[in-house]
């Protein structure tokens, strides 16, 4: 199988792209293993396929798949590339975007400044729905790691994240505690893992120990929840910079049942062509 594709990032989280209107793809997870493997393949944190909607209300759908093959609910970074993606492709003109994705339909937007705006929806905060064990709802859970106990919150944003605050990110233990959060048994689907320094009511800093991958140099989901988590404990205002290593996002929360809004840059690389 020969496919055309564009390698993209946001913010340093890398994409490669794949256009799956004008091209049959079939991708197995070892054939996405490769794709995202950084010596023997293109590399990339997260394989992204744009492909036609189901509804008639959406303009595309797209997958997305962590670098160790499995496909998970949505991407933050990635739908700011898929945007920038489609329009570079000339498979729309439109600069208002509805896609669908398996977390449900995201609403994007392509402003003058060449940033994408995306409404990712409402915060899923049910333990259940997230899923995380847990007897009820809270803002904070007691986390017990190798009989040290953390306090974490739980966020969906479609996909799962806990974050957790730290003092400062750049001596987070984000490669060590990272990965046994990441499987803790009380997360049953995994979980996504953000370590945030809180630097004003509208700035802080963040890391994020990716699900499927490992540390990755932004993710816009984690930026999500993490303003989520935070304007919950009463830590910070409506509108919150987050500066992640790759980069600076911009995140509007007004609170529960309200949707979150991520603004922040999309880049192209480079296109090519592989053969599986
Ligand atoms: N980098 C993404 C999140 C990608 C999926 C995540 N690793 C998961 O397993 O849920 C983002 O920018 O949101």
């Amino acid at each position: 199988m020969r496919l055309k594709f564009t390698k993209m990032h946001g913010l340093g989280n890398d994409f490669v792209m794949l256009d799956g209107i004008s091209q049959r793809i079939r991708l197995s997870p070892e054939k996405i293993r490769r794709l995202a493997d950084r010596h023997f393949g293109i590399g990339c944190d997260q394989v992204l396929v744009v492909e036609a909607p189901r509804s008639p209300d959406a303009d595309f759908r797209y997958r997305i798949f962590n670098a160790d093959g499995g496909e998970v609910e949505n991407c933050g970074n990635g739908a700011r590339c898929f945007a920038k993606f489609v329009r570079e492709r000339r498979l729309t003109g439109k600069k208002q975007l509805t896609v669908e994705t398996a977390a449900g339909p995201l609403k994007l937007s392509l402003l003058d400044s060449g940033e994408v705006s995306v409404d990712m929806g409402a915060p899923v905060l049910e333990p259940e729905q997230i899923p995380f064990c847990a007897d009820r709802r809270a803002e904070t859970y007691p986390l017990e790691v190798d009989g040290e106990v953390y306090t974490i919150g739980a966020v969906s944003m479609g996909n799962p994240h806990a974050v957790l605050l730290v003092d400062n990110v750049d001596s987070a233990p984000v490669d060590t505690l990272g990965p046994k959060i990441e499987c803790h048994e009380r997360f049953p689907q995994r979980v996504n893992v953000g370590f945030l320094q809180i630097q004003s009511r509208q700035k802080a800093r963040l890391r994020v120990f990716e699900r499927g991958v490992g540390e990755t140099r932004a993710c816009g989901t984690g930026a999500c929840a993490a303003m989520v988590s935070a304007h919950l404990r009463g830590l910070v205002d409506d509108s919150l910079q987050i500066q992640l290593p790759g980069g600076t996002l911009t995140i509007h929360w007004g609170g529960p049942e309200q949707a979150v809004t991520m603004t922040g840059p999309a880049t192209t690389v480079y296109q090519g062509q592989i053969t599986l």
